[in-house]
Parts: structure tokens; sequence; C-alpha cells
């Protein structure tokens, strides 16, 4: 280490300007390890506490998740009905948060679109956090979107096993040209041999794509049991009912060695056109032609600017593109309702009236259980078809989870006994907080890195209980509205004088004093009263009332937040960090 630095250092005295530069660079590009001055190396040699720390954040999936086997079973059994081919209920989902609504629902999710894919029958799912994504333009544009992408995809994945079937058929043609220059088809037995296996390929793959034939069209649906990879000729009704029955027998071929020259529907067995839907070359590159015209047709849409209702049929015609089963999962569902109405739901939840080739189903994941309550009936009834809750966990059960997890996260010998059962302890204050007790445990975790300890102990979990309380009061503070930062800046500035019990006339009047110094308007005392119940509610404050016998009864204040950090917070907005001298407005609170 000190070599490392001595070496260093002598390299900045040598240099001086733009000279610095380069043998700074040519010192990196060397690449040993004088180039640096070890701000790291003390830091990485420390014995690491995690093993995968990305395994404690709230973005990670976990493959289990314990005590919630009940509601992703319930969720199954309802969704299993789009394996079928059918549409399943709508589902509310119901609870606080942390409680692995999310983690449930998409874990269910990614099985549902796996085993779609391994019985080949079509189902997708698309998640909305409608916290982000909050207005019925946006939902349905994001969505349209999606499934633009999602259709584009199918469709160059068609276009690829169609071009292979072409060059088949090239191959094929060749092959038979040159065995029977005459031009009648050689399918004798001598030949068999020498003409297997190019031909086996080439009916092995049609049959890989025919047995996809699955989507798109009133004619038919024969995707049942076909392997997951069989993305064959779907998509358009107009090609799909031009074409001959694929059923293999329907143009028996003797082997005797007419069949080329024959009709075009008695296509020879080894016939790379056989058991597809095609009977001709041209109706292969008819076909591509109109999937190329359908992915021209595409329209993605902007995130803003085009009317709703031009929207809605852009995601309407892309959804009922291909036949299928649409699982759509919005998230914080509540927020979208309160931000903009249930429009967005009302529009989901009838089109499954009008789509010809695909059905629509819904699950919507909600904190607020009353949130329905906001509903037209008829969006109520139809979304409400099934519902599903998500109690709170326990202490014992969050301690599982943490278990869990902890295996996977930290080093052998990191964990402390007793670091788990306080995390749960704690998190389960917290009406059962799953996500607050994986990030109290990581935050533990970081305080006993970055103190170079060798294992977490009970103290690192209750500095990051306060560490965590500090972040949440920070961020509360720092997003209130500015008459709210007043008022609370006004009791600051009391309890910093000194001043016990304070009284909702007192506030005010300091708040006043304020609101001149940095000249915002002057709220009512009726509602500055007001604010502080908010801050009360918010925790930032407590407010309790007070009788003073004759003389009625009084609100007595104080400040429930650690005073420096919280003033700390508020002086960093530019509006308060105006107010320079605050002395003179403690005087303030003896006037009237
Ligand atoms: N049973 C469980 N097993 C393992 N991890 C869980 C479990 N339940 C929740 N979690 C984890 O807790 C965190 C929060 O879970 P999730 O996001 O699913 O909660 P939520 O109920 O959707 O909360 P919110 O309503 O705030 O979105 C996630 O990191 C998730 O992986």
């Amino acid at each position: 280490m000190s070599d490392d630095s001595e070496t260093a250092d002598s390299d900045e005295v040598e240099i001086d300007g733009t000279r610095g530069f380069s043998t700074n660079f040519e010192n990196a590009d060397l690449g040993d390890e004088e180039s640096n001055q070890g701000l790291f190396d003390d830091l990485l040699s420390g014995e690491p506490i995690f093993e995968n720390k990305e395994v404690l954040r709230p973005s990670y999936t976990p493959h289990e998740l314990p005590h919630r086997s009940d509601q992703i079973n319930k969720m199954a059994t309802i969704l299993v009905a789009a394996l079928r081919g059918e549409t399943p209920s709508n589902i509310l989902i119901y609870g606080k948060t942390g409680t692995g609504k999310t983690a449930s629902a998409k874990f269910v999710s990614k099985e549902l679109e796996s085993t779609s894919q391994k019985y080949s029958v079509p189902c997708d799912v698309e998640y909305i956090n409608c916290e982000v994504t909050d207005t019925q333009y946006r939902v349905l544009a994001q969505l349209a979107n999606k499934f633009i992408e999602k259709n584009e995809n199918r469709i160059d994945e068609q276009l690829a096993t169609l071009e292979s079937l072409l060059d088949t058929l090239d191959e094929y043609d060749a092959t038979v040209d040159a065995r029977n220059p005459h031009g009648a088809n050689a399918d004798d037995q001598s030949n068999d041999q020498a003409a297997s296996d190019p031909f086996e390929v080439a009916l092995e793959d049609a049959t890989e794509s025919q047995t996809n034939v699955s989507s798109g069209d009133e004619t038919e649906s024969e995707s049942g049991g076909s392997p997951p990879e069989a993305e064959g000729y779907s998509g358009s009704s107009e090609s799909k009912s031009t074409l001959p029955s694929t059923e293999p027998d329907s143009t028996p071929v003797d082997g005797t060695g007419d069949a080329a020259a024959s009709d075009s529907t008695a296509l020879p067995p080894d016939h790379p056109l056989e058991s597809t839907p095609f009977e001709s070359r041209e109706g292969v590159e008819a076909r591509i032609e109109e999937l190329e015209a359908d992915r021209e047709s595409f329209e993605e849409v902007p995130m803003t600017g085009w009317p709703t209702d031009r929207v809605y049929s852009v995601f309407f015609d892309a959804v009922d593109y291909d036949e299928r089963v649409v699982v759509i999962m919005l998230d914080e569902i509540d927020k979208l309702v309160e931000k903009s109405g249930d429009d967005t739901l009302y529009n989901l939840s009838r089109m499954n009236s009008e789509l010809e080739n695909s059905r629509v189903s819904i699950i919507g994941i909600s904190n607020d259980l009353k949130f329905t309550d906001f509903l037209d009936p008829r969006v109520k009834s139809s979304l409400g078809e099934e519902e599903i809750v998500f109690p709170p966990y326990d202490a014992n059960q969050l301690r599982d989870i943490l278990e869990h997890r902890s295996n996977v996260a930290f080093k052998d010998g990191a964990l402390s006994e007793d670091v788990i059962p306080l995390c749960a302890a704690f998190a389960a204050q917290e009406h059962g907080d799953a996500r607050r007790a994986l990030d109290l445990l990581r935050t533990a975790g970081e305080l006993a890195e970055r103190s170079q300890a060798e294992t977490i102990v009970e103290e690192h979990v209750r500095q990051a209980q306060d560490k965590i309380e500090l972040d949440r009061v920070v961020e509360v503070v720092r997003t209130l509205p500015t008459q709210s930062k007043l008022v609370l800046f006004a009791i600051i500035l009391l309890e910093k004088n000194g001043v016990h019990s304070i009284n909702t006339g007192e506030v005010f009047n300091i708040y006043k004093r304020l609101c001149e110094e940095i000249d915002a308007d002057v709220l009512t005392q009726r509602r500055v009263t007001d604010l502080i119940s908010e801050l009360d509610m918010l925790g930032i404050v407590n407010a309790v009332v007070v009788s003073k016998g004759r003389y009625g009864r009084t609100k007595e204040i104080s400040l429930s937040v650690p005073l420096e950090e919280t003033e700390a917070v508020l002086l960093s907005d530019s509006r308060l960090s105006d107010i320079d001298d605050v002395q003179p407005f403690i005087q303030a609170r003896f006037e009237n």
C-alpha cells in the first residue's frame, strides 16, 4: 500500500499542466499496480459479508415464495383456463404493501407463459405498473406497442420458417431434376436411400412448422400438443382458407413415380410441402408477401398526441391479430383509478365481446381495499369476478422468508443468530411487510460491511432500523408542499429555542413571520391547524389535545423526528434557505 502511494506521489511531482494527463494515461495503459493510490484496495481487502446482495433487492424475483402457496394455487386454478383456450375470470388481488402480491403474481405469470409455450397454447401476459403508467392513454399506448412488438416478432419467426421452407423446396427441386432429368419423379425404392437425408430433414422441419398452424384464423386451430418452438404458417385467415386440408391422407401417393407430374395437391410423401398447409411454391410466396404487408401496416403509438380512440383501436387490433389469451396485469390499479377514473378498466373489461380471435383477462393488484367503491358497478362486478387477499406476514413467516434469502445472500457465518429474528420482529410491527424486512437485513449487512465487521450483529440491525426510518423522514419532509414545510419549520424553531408544550397559536405566529420573510401567502390559523394534523398523520410531529380546564382545550405539539436532520432537509429547499436570521422570529410567539 505505502509503496503504491509513494510512487503515485512521485509521479505527480514530476508532472505539471497538460503533461500530467498524458503521464497518468501512460500509467493507466501500463496497467501495473503502481498506477493507483489504493483508494479501493482497503475496502476490497476486507472479508465481504455478502455472497450475492442482489437477492435482497426489491427488483429480485424469488423462485420460492414461502407462505404464499394458497394464494399462488388459487391464482393458478383460475388462470389455467387460459391454457385450455378459455378466458380466465378477472382477478382482483388485495393486500397491504410488502405482502408479496406483485412477486406472487409475477411468479404465476412466468409459469403460465412457460407452460403455454410447452403446450403451444398461445398465451401472453403483460405487466403494467399503474403508479408509473397512470393514464388511460399511457396504459393503452404501452399495451398497444407491446403487442405490436410481439406480433412483429411472431411474423419474423414465421417469415424465417417460410424462407427456409422455400430453400428446402429449391433443394428438393434441384435434387429431383438431377435424379430425373426427363421430368419424372424418381421416388422408387432404389433412390430412397440416397435422397433420404435432406428430405427427411425438410419433412421434419415442415411437420414441425405445420403443427403450429394455430392462430389468427377463423377457420381452424390446431395448436394443442405441438412442440413449443413450432411457429409456422399462422396468421392470415385468407391464406389459410385457400389452403388444402393438411391431412396427409387427402391425396394418397402410391410411390410409383408420377406424383410430381400429377395435379398439385398430390404431393409425394417426401415433398417439403407435404403436410404443410401449402400446395405450391406460389402459396408460400403469397403468404410471405401477406405477412410482410401486415408487418408494414403496424404503426407504433406515440407516447402522447393521438386521440384516445385511435390508441384504443390500434391496441385492439394488435391484440386481435393473433388467436391467443391475453392476461393484462395492472399493478397498483388503485393509482390508475385515482388519477384517471375507471375508463381504462371499463374499456378493457368490455373488449371480449368485440374481439374475434383473442380473449383478454385482467388481474388488478391493489393496496387499497376500498378502491372499488369508486368504480362503475359494471366495472366493479366484471373486475372482481375473483378476489384474492394477501394477509400481512407475522414475525415467524417473515423469519422464514429472510432465512430463505439469506442462504443465498450472505457468506457462511456472516449472520449472528439474533439478526434474522430481530429484522422479522421489526418488520412485523410495520404491518408484516416483507419488503421492509429485506431492506433491514440488507442495510444491516451494508452497515456491517462499511464498519469492516466480519459478522452482522444485533446492533447493525438497530442502526439499520434508524437509518431506514431517517431516510423515510427525509423523503417525506423533502416532498412536503411549501406551506407544510413552513409550519414544520416554525415548530422546529420553537423546539430549538427550548419551547415545550408548543401550542397552535405559537406555531401560527412564527409561521406568519416566516411567510412574510419569503413572500409566501399566509394561510388562516384554521388551515394551519389542519396542516399540523397532516404532519401528525405522517408521523413527523406529535399533536395531542389537552384540556386546560376552564381555559378550554388546546393542542400540544412536539417534533417526532430528529431535529437537526429535519432542519437540514428543510433548509435544502431553495425558498426556505433564503430565511437568514431566524432568531428574532421567536419573539413573535408572544405576539398576537
Ligand atoms: N413469501 C415471500 N417470499 C419471499 N419473498 C417475498 C415474499 N413475499 C414478499 N417477498 C419479497 O418482498 C418484497 C415485496 O414484495 P411485493 O413487491 O410482492 O409486495 P407487494 O405486496 O406487491 O407490495 P406493494 O403493494 O408495495 O407493491 C419483494 O422483494 C418480494 O420479493
